[in-house]
């Protein structure tokens, strides 16, 4: 056990990330926390040592120390304390047992249409909470929410999502810690205006929700490809593909969700409400008004007008004036200097249109984090994929990694991923000639989830947990990226009534030109006639992030193999010339020829 500050220990570690290390800890016998008991089990972010040996972070960590205090939501894991001792800033947690959410899906697959949108609507919840406090997220995925178990009514366990990591992506966007071009974030889950570096508003949350209700009931991300600079690319340019059998409103919120503008995107208030109005219409059993009022359901998905007046100028961040515009959230928990930082972070315009480039030493080794297995789950896979599935894989789950790298501006020049419509994996292809699908069916194996009544009048705390079912570690190999599937048919099933055909428009095979795409194109599309380039700015060289940045593949094995050796040859001198051992040599070398000849007396004797 380690002490951490003078009133915390921690045990072993829970995981590792981009921005620091979980370990399990625990309240000193001694200690006095206010709302802690001593020995009370506790969660501990170390912030990694290059956070926290930055003055700008530290005074940020010490700066928001109020905001993430105050920021409690029956689905946000509690901020307890901050320790800044020495070079080490920490962040005690409340300990939540239980995986998170991108470890369930791996393990347990995709979920239902109905599930995905209750689970999701209570990460909403939380949303509208931090950004009624000016709080924005920033890094929402599905490995920052994590899945506590509950004792439901019945008994039977159930998860309750709780969305963790606040402020963190804020606090390591420092401009000490990223400078020009740099991005804080996870590839597959960020806004086309943070990939842009424009100003990041509570639109950025509401966006990364899309993605991962996207993600949670198709078992993948919309915009995937190889590293994070075509994953962006994707951002920026491409449309989201609606996979096949997704139930007609839940599709609608989604794609309003992934708007490229933030000002068409809805209020994580808005996204709430709407996602349980969904829940509530897509089932089977659903009553014709809950249906209706699920179709109905872009009516509700209303949009912050702050956010749309704000719009013109924030897109802009070059014009003058951007630095207020983008004092979009309330001004209680914003912070001016990461507006500032934004804006400085565009000083030309070649800049600002530039997709951001990796650089492979500042971001290599990221890729390497992998969120830890459950305890007791097999680490084989029980059926071992095609590399080719292998490859896929490895892409994304770089692109589900924090990222805080370094990006070469001009990259932008090198076409990573041709801004062409969007080719839908294998699964999502629409067959010729197009079929409907049959009509959507409520989940099957998984516990019915009951629709749940609309938001009480502010009590959050009031609804029952709803969520998919219990942790199986592995219990299922893992899906490979696809689409929602129906489960199988031996599965117990929920009894509920066959949907009414009519209940959900079957969704239209892939439109060549929806009516969104005509809409004025992103800033960041490409011109048919480019303006002359100008020259571009002169590459910044990325600062050294850490004492060991060069890794050669095996050079420590082979050091270690040398070393070996030059132990050995010592030893065998020494041996050689302070013992015995040349004597008995000359023993063993006599008696050798002693059975020489004595053999070849035999063989003379024939
Ligand atoms: N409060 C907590 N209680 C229990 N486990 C936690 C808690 N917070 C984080 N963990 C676990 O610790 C591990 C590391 O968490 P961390 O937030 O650093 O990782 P991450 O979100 O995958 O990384 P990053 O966002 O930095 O890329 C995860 O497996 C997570 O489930």
């Amino acid at each position: 056990m380690r002490p951490v500050g003078s009133k915390y220990l921690i045990e072993e570690s829970l995981g590792r990330g981009a921005t620091g290390t979980v370990f399990r800890g625990r309240v000193r016998d001694d200690a006095a926390v206010p709302g802690l008991e001593p020995g009370r089990a506790v969660a501990v972010k170390v912030l990694r040592e290059e956070l926290a040996t930055d003055p700008d972070v530290v005074m940020r960590f010490l700066r928001e120390r109020s905001v993430l205090l105050r920021l409690t939501h029956p689905n946000i894991v509690r901020v307890r304390d901050l320790v800044v001792e020495g070079e080490l800033l920490a962040l005690v947690m409340d300990l939540v047992e239980g995986p998170d959410l991108f470890r369930y899906l791996r393990s347990n697959g995709p979920l239902s249409p109905i599930a995905g949108a209750l689970l999701m609507a209570q990460v909403a919840d939380a949303l509208a909470v931090s950004h009624a406090d000016g709080v924005v997220h920033r890094d929402l995925k599905p490995a920052n929410v994590l899945l506590a178990t509950t004792a439901g009514p019945d008994g039977s366990e159930q998860m309750h999502p709780m969305l963790t990591d606040f402020g963190i992506a804020r606090l390591a966007d420092s401009p000490g810690i990223t400078r020009t071009h740099e991005f804080v974030g996870t590839p597959a889950y960020v806004a086309p205006e943070s990939a842009e570096g424009r100003p990041q508003t509570a639109a950025v949350d509401v966006y990364g929700a899309g993605i991962m209700l996207y993600e949670l009931v198709t078992g993948r991300p919309p915009f995937q490809g190889d590293g994070p600079i075509a994953v962006l690319q994707a951002h920026l340019a491409q449309e989201p593909e609606r996979p096949r059998s997704l139930p007609e409103p839940l599709w609608t919120v989604i794609e309003r969700c992934l708007r490229k503008s933030p000002a068409e995107r809805p209020t994580s208030v808005a996204l709430a409400e709407a996602l349980r109005v969904v829940a509530a219409g897509i089932g089977v059993h659903s009553s014709p008004a809950a249906v209706e009022a699920a179709l109905a359901v872009g009516d509700l998905l209303v949009t912050d007008p702050a956010l749309a007046a704000a719009t013109p100028t924030a897109v802009n961040p070059l014009s003058a004036g951007s630095a207020d515009a983008t004092q979009v959230l309330p001004s209680r928990g914003f912070d001016p200097g990461a507006a500032t930082q934004v804006v400085a972070a565009a000083p030309g315009a070649e800049d600002r249109t530039q997709v951001m480039a990796p650089q492979p030493a500042a971001s290599g080794d990221r890729t390497r984090v992998m969120p830890p297995v459950p305890p007791g789950a097999p680490a084989a896979e029980p059926e071992a994929p095609h590399p080719w599935q292998t490859q896929l894989r490895a892409a994304r789950d770089r692109n589900q990694q924090t990222q805080i790298g370094y990006f070469d501006p001009e990259e932008l020049d090198r076409p990573q991923v041709a801004p062409q419509p969007y080719q839908a994996q294998p699964p999502y292809q629409a067959p010729q000639p197009y079929q409907a699908p049959p009509p959507y069916q409520a989940p099957q194996g998984r516990p019915p989830q009951p629709p749940q009544s609309g938001r009480g009048s502010g009590g959050y705390s009031q609804r029952p947990p709803v969520a998919p079912q219990p942790y199986q570690a592995r219990q299922n190999p893992p899906q490979p990226p696809q689409g929602y599937r129906q489960p199988p048919q031996a599965q117990p099933q929920a009894a509920q009534a066959a949907p009414t055909p009519q209940a959900y428009p079957p969704p239209q095979p892939p439109a060549p030109a929806p009516q969104r795409r005509q809409e004025p194109a992103p800033q960041r599309r490409p011109e048919p006639a480019p303006a002359p380039r100008r020259e571009p700015a002169p590459r910044r060289e990325p600062r050294p992030r850490s004492r060991n940045r060069m890794y050669i593949p095996g050079l420590g094995c082979l050091k270690g193999c040398l070393m070996v050796l030059l132990i050995l040859a010592i030893a065998a001198v020494a041996l050689w010339n302070f013992t015995d051992l040349p004597v008995y040599w000359e023993n063993v070398k006599s008696w050798f020829a002693s059975a020489s000849d004595w053999i070849s007396g035999l063989n003379g004797g024939r």
